[in-house]
């Protein structure tokens, strides 16, 4: 068979390892031809296809980032599924490898839905999709995050200042709760649970009073109780969405004023994203890529790869794609036990 595999979506660590995975398998136990699409789906409907041999994949699963580009460009917009049929007809592709998070797999449903032979890989530092337990790249993500903090916290003690950290999430908070549990923050904000402006500075006040210098964790989708709107920027991403950020910096602001403590902002931002995955994401984001090859040798066309306990499975793209994975509530709770 001749396969093409394209990464979409926010970068992630791990895709380099996923690629390898997939051409060395597919090379070695089923003689399957690869090519890489350029970009995402913009190499898709664009036709920038190149060639992707197994030589291409060496020593790819410590290497950040993606070796084939990616973007937030829809194919939907710029042709659709036809021109996408036009261009793998073209190269003889007779199967299509996506991997990305939620949107890059709602794209890839439709493309089944559609006829276009494909199977999915999940990935995102986010976390947040429900049909498998972890995605590769949040556990490289949780490990920037908690050693970011606990650098900031020996300044903090330092000056006897309160610390805030902006981490990633637009919609969930995982990453903000795993780095915040990890560093013993004495308070985690994320979306999925709001608070009022009263008790965070509760919690920040207690901190200090027991002589500690607070750590508060912030997701960047986060809201204070009874408000509605993420603070972000007007600036929007390849497909339209606001550009969060800045909840970290409107946090330290008010805890400045409230409570006299002297406070700062970081923002991690795309520190996140970059650099090497994890001996975790690189074992699992690998076991994703060979498994996605037998999918497709297998024809479970319209599936995805999921992690489920220990045992790599395959899930209907469909159930994969239904409803993001949050934090459930008494996850919070256990943690927020400890907040203050
Ligand atoms: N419902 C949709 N209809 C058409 N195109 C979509 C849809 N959802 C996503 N896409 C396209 O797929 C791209 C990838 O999706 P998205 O930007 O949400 O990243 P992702 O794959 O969810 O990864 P991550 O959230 O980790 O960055 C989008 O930028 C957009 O071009
Ligand atoms: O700057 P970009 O690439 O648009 O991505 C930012 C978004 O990507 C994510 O990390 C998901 O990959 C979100 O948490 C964040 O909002
Ligand atoms: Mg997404």
């Amino acid at each position: 068979m001749k396969i093409a595999v394209l990464t979409a979506g926010g970068d992630c660590p791990g895709l380099n390892a996923v690629i390898r995975g997939v051409v060395l398998k597919g090379d070695r136990i089923y003689e399957h031809e690869f090519v890489g699409v350029r970009d995402g789906f913009r190499g898709l409907v664009d036709n920038d296809i190149v060639p992707l041999p197994r030589q291409r994949v060496r020593g790819l699963s410590k290497v950040g980032g993606t070796i084939l580009g990616t973007s937030r460009v829809s194919p939907m917009t710029n042709g659709g599924t036809d021109r996408v049929k036009e261009v793998m007809d073209q190269h003889h592709i007779d199967a299509l490898i996506a991997v990305g998070g939620e949107g890059t797999l709602t794209v890839a449903r439709m493309f089944h839905d559609a006829g276009i032979h494909v199977v999915g890989v999940p990935k995102t530092i986010d976390n947040d999709l429900s049909a498998t337990d972890r995605t590769f790249g949040f556990d490289t993500a949780v490990s920037v995050a908690t050693e970011s903090i606990d650098r900031l916290r020996t300044t903090g003690e330092a000056h006897s200042r309160c610390m805030v950290v902006e981490v990633m999430g637009r919609n969930v908070g995982w990453i903000a709760l795993h780095a915040g549990i990890a560093s013993g923050a004495h308070a985690i904000l994320i979306p999925e649970v709001p608070v009022t402006r009263q008790q965070l500075f509760d919690w920040v006040r207690h901190a200090m009073d027991r002589g500690r210098a607070p750590v508060v964790v912030v997701a960047e989708g986060f809201t204070f109780a009874g408000e509605e709107e993420k603070v972000g920027s007007d600036r929007t991403d390849g497909f339209g969405r606001q550009l969060l950020g800045g909840i970290g910096d409107q946090v330290t602001r008010m805890i400045e004023e409230a409570t006299g403590i002297e406070t700062r902002n970081t923002t991690l931002g795309h520190l996140q994203r970059g650099g090497v995955p994890s001996s975790y994401d690189r074992v699992l984001a690998t076991r994703f890529g060979t498994a996605a090859v037998d999918a497709v040798s297998n024809r479970l066309w319209g599936t995805m790869v999921a992690l489920h306990g220990i045992n790599i499975v395959n899930v209907n793209l469909r159930d994969a794609t239904s409803e993001l994975k949050t934090v459930p509530r008494e996850q919070w709770d256990e943690a927020a036990i400890l907040f203050g």
